[in-house]
């Protein structure tokens, strides 16, 4: 189990070593059109399994649509506080 800050401090470590192997470096090569699909599909998901498969698949969906927002944020040079400051 990590947090939202700890998944995204592994992810910025991994695009920036571009860990071989890695699908978060392997999606920030796609860029940011590829990303936003995932980040589409993954909302599409959760909210298909909110309506329809229970909490437990819903939080799975969720962590899933947490990771391709993180990977869109790393795509678009944003850190966790660009995006905070405005919560
Ligand atoms: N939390 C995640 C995570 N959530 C979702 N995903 C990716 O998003 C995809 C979504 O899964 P789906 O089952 O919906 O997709 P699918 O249709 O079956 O498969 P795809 O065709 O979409 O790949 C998965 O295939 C993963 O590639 C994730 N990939 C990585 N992480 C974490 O990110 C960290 C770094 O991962 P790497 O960069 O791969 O080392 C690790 O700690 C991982 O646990």
């Amino acid at each position: 189990m990590k947090t939202f800050e700890e998944l995204f401090a592994e992810l910025q470590a991994k695009a920036a070593a571009g860990t071989p192997g890695s699908g978060t470096v392997a999606a920030l090569e796609k860029g940011v059109h590829f990303i936003g699909k995932k980040v589409v599909e993954e909302a599409a998901e959760s909210w298909m399994a909110a309506e329809h498969e229970g909490p437990e698949r819903t939080a799975e969906e969720i962590s899933q649509l947490l990771y391709q927002v993180q990977v869109l944020m790393l795509a678009s040079g944003l850190e966790l506080k660009d995006v905070y400051r405005h919560l």
